[in-house]
């Protein structure tokens, strides 16, 4: 048995376990306050909150990214941790299926590489250089790339910020899919209220480096345009100071 940050008794060990963090980049101030919070095993967590609340800070903090950063507190996260960025980072030197196996092992790693291009669209560009794929291309590859490991937990740092709106609902769908087929745990950093909704069974709202909203994605139907949607739309813009009407 164990206690989630609600105080709420869970019957299964949360994936990850963060507690009384704090981080400072300099003597003016922490980012991250004492910072309380679980993910259970393939849940989808969205982190959303107003520029420079310590978003990214917090993830880097999980990805063990963070090491020449002051602060303490406690982190526990599983073995296997994957990390996406905003921008690919696809080595250019090496072919889209070597960038999808780099550093994978035994005999069956190309086999698997090309499983994982093929989950996420990319059959065929197995030899394309990553210059030779789209933004939303890249993106899938590196997407390939982390879900090839099997992560227990998948961190993303605003994976489609740089996609244009069509490929960003393509990815949503491609995200969810992958996400029910492999269920890893997920901490997403968004910007985006709608994308958050859309993605998530929990949505976390970061202010003043600590939890300050955490709300459960409880909707049947996740289409913008459902009432229950729009609701949970304007109380998370509420929350973010950001006028909705
Ligand atoms: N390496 C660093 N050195 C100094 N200050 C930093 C560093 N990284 C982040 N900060 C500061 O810490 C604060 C939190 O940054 P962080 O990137 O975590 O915010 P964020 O919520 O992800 O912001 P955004 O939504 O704009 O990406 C900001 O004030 C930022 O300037």
């Amino acid at each position: 048995m164990a206690q989630d940050t609600r105080g709420l008794t869970t019957t299964v060990e949360p994936a990850v376990r963060v507690r009384n963090l704090h981080r400072s980049f300099n003597e003016n101030g922490g980012v991250l306050n004492g910072l309380d919070l679980d993910i259970a095993p393939g849940e989808f967590v969205a982190l959303i909150g107003r520029s420079g609340t310590g978003k990214s800070t917090l993830l880097r903090a999980l990805a063990g990214l963070d090491r020449d950063v002051a602060g303490h507190g406690q982190i526990e996260v599983p073995e296997s941790v994957s990390v996406v960025f905003q921008d690919s980072r696809l080595l250019p030197w090496k072919r889209v299926l070597d960038n999808v196996t780099f550093g994978l092992r035994g005999p069956d790693a190309g086999e698997r590489g090309r499983k994982a291009l093929e989950e996420v669209g990319l059959a065929g560009r197995e030899r394309s250089w990553p210059y030779e794929l789209s933004g939303g291309e890249q993106q899938r590859a590196s997407l390939a790339r982390s879900l090839v490991r099997e992560p227990e937990l998948l961190l993303a740092d605003e994976p489609f910020g740089a996609l244009d709106a069509l490929t960003r609902i393509r990815m949503h769908a491609l995200l969810r899919k992958l996400c029910e087929a492999h269920r890893p745990a997920v901490l997403l950093v968004t910007h985006d209220v709608d994308e958050a909704i859309v993605l998530a069974d929990r949505v976390i709202l970061l202010d003043a480096g600590v939890v300050h909203t955490d709300v459960r994605v409880d909707l049947a139907n996740r289409s913008r345009s459902d009432a229950g949607f729009a609701e949970l739309r304007s109380l998370l813009l509420d929350r973010l100071g950001v006028d909705s009407e």
